[in-house]
């Protein structure tokens, strides 16, 4: 099995400092409790930071370093700097709450973006040190969202996932970052991208296509010339290691004293890192609710609230923290008596048992954040409950809402509804509780952390490998086989090859440097010159008309073979499907503002170029749909192409041309053909062997060469030329 590298900000261990000694202990937090038990079994590394180790002697930390080391953990050790800029700074204060849906609460102005690429730069530099041909790296979450690019550029061929722990926010929040495209490429480093659920999955592709007009294809999106997959991995936790535990006797002990304490009472548990995201106000205010609906519940009900302390130099956790103890206070305040107190709140971390026990002796488990990546606890309280007893009342705005549908689901903004289904839950009948819970398990068993781990790496490493599917080479070193006498026919498409595309077809017009690059292609001896486009005759005609070239239009159904030969059509083509297929394209340009119908002598293409991204790109979906199923006996093509839908005769493609200019060369003539879109790839596969393919683009190709764009087309053109 291929060694796993993890990388992660935190290490699943924290560096303790106490007074004469100093220990490692788990760190809290769903990341590093949830890939643990992986990393244990993978024998791999993980990559991170240990916490603060600033106060350590030289002595305590090889202490720590061999504790470490044994553990196979690699520790980063954060400066001062860096922990207030990159972790609390820009992770903690800009993107946790953006990804979060929580804009008012980044800062007006981020100035630590800078320590956050630098702090990126250390995790991939130490990644890669690390890196042995072969490895699997895989990097965690929002903190490093730069590494996976960083880390393409120093290992080219390494095989890297990327996984994202909390919710890939809409891209209308996303676009409100000032470094999105900076962040998305970092990401598109990768060679998966995972997210806990669909939704976000979706998010994500659109965001790539609003601000890096990439379009992913279900679950691929082409980035520099390499395939990036997507994909939604829910994840899981270790249901069995919980399920062990809950039955141990020391837990069943606990279970039995938490119940002893409270005889007569219903409890309410709820389990979280002190994080704003987490709803414990609104929870809080929903249990006060239920106590002020039911007086018969008061003294009845205690609802024990566990927060372990999270990111607490930042201002907004320490706000919240007031408001979590002043609420606390205040419910005691009003509800408490001298025998009950009903919110029992503790500020900090249980250990395995302590947590398992609550969840064991819960009634009704309350995870009721008001937006979270996935939610482990909802997960934990279900697997520690083999008894099958217990009600979840679950967020629907946590990630694990997509699968726990047999939880009393609740909108946590809404504390009526929330009261409403804690009284529910309490009131619920235990075959009802039975059915449910029962169902919840089967799901939390069967997709667990280690099925989590399997299904991203499986993916990972089932992918071809950038060294299995190497780049094409630069389409420069193809010049060298063109050098010597001898003549050679250049078939050259025109948008997208010899200019950049414009917003109107019409506006993309061919300017003077490259007319006199053809110019001077045409006049030399050795060189013919075939533009093969898409456009019609009457375009072609007006911006070439007058050159020696060939011009063939429409994809090939036209050809003018020579200056001042008659443009010929190819012969036995069909055109009588355009007058049925026209009204449905001008209805879509009707109904999408910005896009229109180009009408060609016999083709018909709805362009989109100037709608929203994401909208074009499906009502395009819609538009293709509509015409296979109306119209799929028409002697006719439906061809998607960029940001264009077009209509076409069946038969008609640009490889057509090639024979018919290469009957009239010697055989020993030299082939270039160069483009950029689908339509170019029958060109390509034309040409016969020995000749030469050039892709300008990223896009998956038949060519053997590749070139990035228009301008380095134009210097292969020119390098042609001896210039
Ligand atoms: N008082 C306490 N004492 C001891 N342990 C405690 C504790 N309170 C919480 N924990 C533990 O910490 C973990 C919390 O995980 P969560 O998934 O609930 O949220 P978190 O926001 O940390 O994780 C992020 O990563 C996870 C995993 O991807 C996502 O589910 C989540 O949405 C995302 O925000 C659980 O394993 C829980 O047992
Ligand atoms: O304590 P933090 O800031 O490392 O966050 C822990 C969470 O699991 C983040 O996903």
């Amino acid at each position: 099995m291929a060694r796993l590298l993890l990388v992660s900000n935190r290490l699943p261990v924290t560096v303790k400092a106490e007074k004469d000694s100093v220990s490692v202990v788990r760190s809290a937090g769903g990341l590093a409790t949830g890939l643990s038990r992986p990393h244990e079994r993978s024998g791999g590394m993980w990559i991170g930071w240990p916490g603060d180790v600033s106060r350590l002697t030289d002595a305590q930390r090889s202490q720590v370093e061999k504790q470490l080391a044994d553990l196979r953990c690699v520790p980063l050790y954060l400066s001062a700097s860096e922990v207030s800029r990159f972790y609390e700074g820009y992770s903690n204060r800009v993107l946790w709450p953006l990804c979060h849906y929580m804009l008012d609460r980044v800062p007006r102005q981020d100035r630590d973006w800078d320590a956050y690429r630098k702090a990126n730069e250390r995790f991939a530099d130490l990644a890669a040190k690390h890196y042995q041909p072969g490895d699997t790296i895989w990097v965690h979450d929002y903190q490093l969202m730069l590494v996976p690019g960083m880390l393409r550029q120093r290992l080219p061929h390494a095989r890297i996932g990327y996984f994202h722990h909390i919710p890939f926010p809409s891209s209308e929040i996303f676009s409100t970052l000032p470094r999105r495209g900076e962040l998305l490429k970092g990401l598109l480093g990768a060679d998966l991208i995972g997210f806990h659920a669909v939704s976000y999955v979706r998010h994500f592709s659109g965001t790539l296509l609003r601000h890096l007009g990439l379009d992913t294809d279900v679950d691929r999106v082409l980035f520099q010339g390499r395939e990036v997959r997507v994909g939604a991995f829910p994840m899981g936790i270790d249901a069995t290691a919980f399920e062990t535990l809950a039955r141990e006797p020391a837990v069943m002990d606990e279970v039995k004293v938490l119940h002893e304490r409270s005889r007569d009472e219903r409890l309410l548990v709820g389990i979280d890192r002190l994080d704003y995201t987490k709803g414990i106000p609104r929870r809080l205010l929903a249990v006060q609710r239920v106590l002020e609906r039911e007086p018969a519940l008061r003294g009845r009900l205690r609802f024990i609230q566990v927060a372990v302390p999270s990111r607490t130099q930042v201002q907004a956790y320490a706000e919240y923290r007031e408001t979590v103890d002043e609420l606390v206070g205040r419910i005691n305040g009003l509800y408490g008596t001298v025998h009950s107190t009903p919110v029992h709140y503790l500020y900090r971390s249980l250990n395995e048992k302590q947590l398992v026990s609550l969840y064991r002796g819960a009634d009704v488990m309350l995870v009721t954040p008001v937006r979270d990546g996935m939610n482990l606890v909802a997960k934990e309280f279900c697997a520690a409950r083999p008894d099958e007893d217990g009600v979840l009342v679950l967020s629907e705005f946590a990630g694990a809402a997509a699968e726990m549908r047999d939880a009393l689901l609740v909108n946590p903004y809404d504390v009526e509804g929330m009261a409403d289904a804690i009284e529910q839950a309490l009131e619920m009948p235990r075959s009802e509780r039975q059915e449910r819970m029962s169902s919840l398990r089967a799901g939390v068993k069967a997709r667990d952390v280690h099925w989590w781990v399997a299904s991203f790496l499986d993916r990972l490493q089932g992918l071809p490998s950038v060294a299995e599917k190497p780049p094409l080479p630069d389409g420069m070193l193809a010049l060298d086989k063109l050098k010597g006498p001898g003549r050679k026919v250049l078939f050259l498409d025109y948008d997208g090859t010899l200019v950049g595309f414009a917003s109107m077809p019409e506006l993309a017009a061919p300017d003077a440097e490259l007319m006199t690059l053809l110019q001077e292609l045409c006049a030399r001896p050795d060189i013919s010159v075939h533009i093969v486009s898409g456009r019609p005759r009457e375009t072609l005609d007006a911006w070439f008309g007058e050159l020696p070239v060939g011009l063939h239009a429409e994809h090939g159904l036209w050809s003018r073979m020579r200056l001042g030969q008659p443009w010929q059509a190819l012969p036995g083509v069909s055109f009588e499907w355009k007058p049925k297929v026209k009204p449905v394209l001008d209805a879509f340009a009707a109904r999408v503002t910005g896009s229109f119908v180009e009408e060609k002598t016999a083709s018909l293409a709805w362009h989109y170029r100037k709608v929203d991204a994401e909208f074009g790109a499906l009502q395009a979906r819609e538009l293709r749909l509509l015409l296979y199923e109306k119209f799929s006996q028409e002697p006719m093509h439906i061809l998607p192409g960029d940001r264009v839908v077009e209509v076409r005769p069946r038969g008609v493609n640009k490889g057509r041309v090639v024979p018919e200019v290469l009957k009239q060369e010697a055989p020993d003539v030299r082939v270039v053909a160069m483009g950029d879109d689908v339509t170019d790839e029958d060109l390509f596969a034309a040409v016969p062997p020995g000749g030469i393919t050039v892709h300008a683009g990223n896009k998956h190709t038949c060519a053997t060469y590749r070139v990035e764009g228009p301008p380095e087309v134009r210097r292969f053109l020119k390098a042609l030329l001896g210039k």
